[in-house]
Formats: C-alpha cells, structure tokens, sequence
C-alpha cells in the first residue's frame, strides 16, 4: 500500500503507530480459512495489540479473544466480542480476577497449577456455578524460538505436565462446581518451525484420547498461538501446513479448534513512524537520535529483535550508525551498527513489524506520554487512540499532591 508518511506526520504528530486494518482482516481471514475442514475459533491474544479498535474490527470478522488479565477480558468485552469466545490464560490469576471471569461466564479458564484448579473450585462453588476448565499443558518441546518467549518447556513457568494434567482432569469429573472442556497448550511464540507444534500437538491429542478412554469428553482444543511472521528474512511456516498438521493430529477426535495468534495477525501490519531529531558523532560513532524511544517500542532493548528501518528522504550517502531515542539509557536503541543514509532534522523514519508488543509493551519511562495510534483502511486514515498528555500521565497521582 502506498502510505503518506509525511501527510500523516502532518496530521498526527510523531511518534506514532499505523496499523494497516485491511493487512489485519487479509492475516486473519488466512488462518481462518486455513482451518475451514473443521469447526474452529480464532481467538485473538489481545496482548498482542490490545487497541479497543483493533479488536472489534476482529471481533467483526468473528474472532474471539485470548486474555491474560481481567483487564483483557473487559477490553475484549468493551470492542465487541461475546463471552462465549473469551478464554482466560495466565499462571497467576487473582481470586478477584477468577470471581470476575466465572460471574461474566466466559468460554473457557485456561488453568495452569492444581493449586488453581483448588481455587477455582472453592470459587464456583461460593458463587454456585460451574467453571469450564480448560488445562494448560506444558509438552516439555523446545520450540526454537528466543529463550524469553519460549513457553513449552519445563522450565518455563507456563502451564501443568502431561501427569498433573491428567489428574487435574479427573478432579475436574470428580467436582460438582469443574465442567472439564478443553484442553490448551502454546509452546512459545514468533515459532517458525512446525515440527515442535506437531509434537506437542501429538502429546496433547494422546492425553485427550487416554482422557476419552476414562469417559472425559473434552469439547475444545486450544493449540495456542505462536506463529512467527518476517522481520528480517525468516522461511515462515505455512498455515495451510500449519493446520493440517493440527488436523492430522487430532484424527478422530471431534474437537473444535480454538487457535491463539497475536503477532501472526497484527505484527507485520503495524509500523512505527518517528522522526530525526539530530545527528551526531562521538569519536568516529554515528549516532541518529529520533523522537521515538524505548518506552514507544521496546523490543529491540529487551530482545535484540531486528526491525526494518527506512528513512524517508532521498539521501543515498549511507554510513554506518545507532538510531537511538532520547531516553537516559543507553539501551535505548532501536538499531545499532546499521547502513542509513544522512538525515537532517524532521526526515521521516519508518519501522517496521512494528504491529505487534509494540505499543503493548510501552511505558510512561522518563515521564514520556504514550504515542497515537492510527487506523489506516480502505486508504483512509483515522485516530483510533490520542496521544497521552502531560495531565494524563499524572492524574493518578495529583489527587494525593
Ligand atoms: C497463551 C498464549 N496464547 C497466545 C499467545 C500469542 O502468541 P503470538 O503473539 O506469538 O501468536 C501467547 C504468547 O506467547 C500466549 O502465551
Ligand atoms: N513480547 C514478546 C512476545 C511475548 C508473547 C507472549 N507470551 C515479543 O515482543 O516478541
């Protein structure tokens, strides 16, 4: 798509994100059609851009959402989508934030300890309900990814093994106040490999069928998220790949498929957009300082994660440099040691892949307002969140001044 930055930059003042909606409904609608043989849901994991926007337009398209707060829960709620495809992950949910979700009637808990399941049943049974419970089960696969955002092994803190599953699912059939009705499982995220989905998938569908041979019926199937998209030049997985292989897995098993992605759905749809402050050099070092930081998008500070640069001008005389923001650490870096051309003050810089755990996982850090977001679709554009002001940072606090 052809995008004016510059006109936007005009009208929007930078920083900030640009969201392409037809990119978001073009990646849903895949997926969605990928798994077309068979009754499924495409759950949407709000963290991964949790703009109330965003979500509705999914919701609009039919999708569901995965949470992992209440906080989420209540966004997905307020942007449209219907309890009935709200699911509720998390190692540590509050007992308030169980109360909430069992009185909201949700589709599924996605319980992840015994000591939870305990809780949540003492909980259904104050509040005289049945909880649907979904177990988390950790497969023990290495997924291949970046170690923060692998999530399928042992040693990640997420979800129960394949024996503590079992005997949650049992207590589940034992209780009046636990409704067992599925069973989930997402090994970790920005995946690019199928073969650890195949085999955690394949651990999974045996602990349903050892479950269906002790007359536990599960309904669901929630095979997580995780599917990686291109930052740089990354061989993707392909989703008609993708879900036959979750189909193959799960033959002869009458399961709905609940599916979890975030970034695969948001993540090349978004792009930063920052400008040039100034240019200097320390020593022989290069440095492009823009008005976007850190707090803005953090995933190159926390993961060293690659995102495309452009700069908008026509300037062909590269060199090597960091584009850094203003914030006061010297991880504040977008890129390091990369060929850009010569900037003056007020060019334009656009980054990319920038859809996903971009504004999410954005910070108030050096008293800095978040940015706005914009919604670009049909080639129109539209504010879908303003840019915090001063008195916006501060109002929690001024009342006890
Ligand atoms: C339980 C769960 N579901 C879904 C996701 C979404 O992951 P992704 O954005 O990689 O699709 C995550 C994040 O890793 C997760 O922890
Ligand atoms: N925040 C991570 C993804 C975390 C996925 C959630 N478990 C990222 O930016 O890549």
């Amino acid at each position: 798509m052809n995008i004016d930055f510059k006109k936007l930059a005009d009208k929007y003042q930078t920083p900030f994100y640009l969201y392409d909606f037809d990119h978001i409904t073009a990646q849903y609608t895949e997926l969605k059609e990928s798994f077309r043989a068979r009754k499924s849901l495409i759950a949407y994991a709000v963290k991964a851009n949790s703009n109330l926007s965003v979500i509705k337009h999914l919701s609009n398209l039919g999708a569901g959402a995965d949470c992992v707060s209440i906080g989420e829960v209540k966004r997905a709620l307020k942007a449209g989508v219907p309890t009935y495809k709200i699911i509720f992950s998390g190692v540590g949910k509050s007992d308030e934030e169980i109360k909430e979700a069992l009185i909201l009637d949700i589709l599924l808990i996605n319980v992840e300890s015994s000591a939870e399941l305990d809780r949540v049943e003492e909980l259904a049974k104050s509040l005289n309900k049945v909880a649907r419970i979904s177990i988390r089960v950790n497969p023990n696969i290495d997924p291949k990814t970046h170690p923060y955002i692998s999530t399928g092994l042992h040693e990640n803190k997420f979800g129960v093994d394949i024996d503590t599953a079992k005997r949650m699912y049992i207590k589940c059939k034992n209780s009046e106040h636990l409704e067992p009705t599925g069973i989930h499982c997402h090994i970790g995220s920005q995946l690019t490999q199928l073969e650890p989905i195949r085999e955690s998938i394949n651990i999974v569908a045996n602990l349903v069928r050892n479950l269906k041979a002790i007359k536990i019926e599960l309904s669901f199937m929630d095979v997580g998220g995780g599917l990686g998209i291109v930052y740089k030049d990354e061989t993707l997985i392909n989703t008609y790949d993708y879900a036959q292989t979750i189909l193959d897995s799960l033959f002869g098993l009458d399961l709905t498929i609940i599916c979890e992605p975030g970034r695969f759905i948001v993540g090349n749809s978004g792009i930063f957009v920052t400008k040039v402050l100034y240019e200097k050099i320390n020593g022989n070092k290069r440095f492009v300082i823009v008005d976007g930081a850190m707090n803005d998008l953090i995933r190159p500070a926390l993961y060293d994660a690659y995102h495309r640069v452009e700069v908008l001008n026509n300037n062909k005389n590269l060199s090597d440099c960091n584009l850094v923001g203003p914030v006061c650490e010297s991880g504040d870096f977008f890129a390091k040691n990369i060929d850009l051309p010569e900037t003056q003050s007020g060019d334009l810089i656009t980054i990319y892949s920038a859809g996903a755990y971009g504004f999410t996982m954005s910070s108030n850090y050096n008293t800095r307002a978040r940015v706005a977001e914009i919604a670009i679709e049909n080639g129109n554009d539209r504010l879908i969140r303003k840019r915090e002001s001063f008195e916006d940072l501060i109002a929690n606090e001024i009342e006890f001044l």
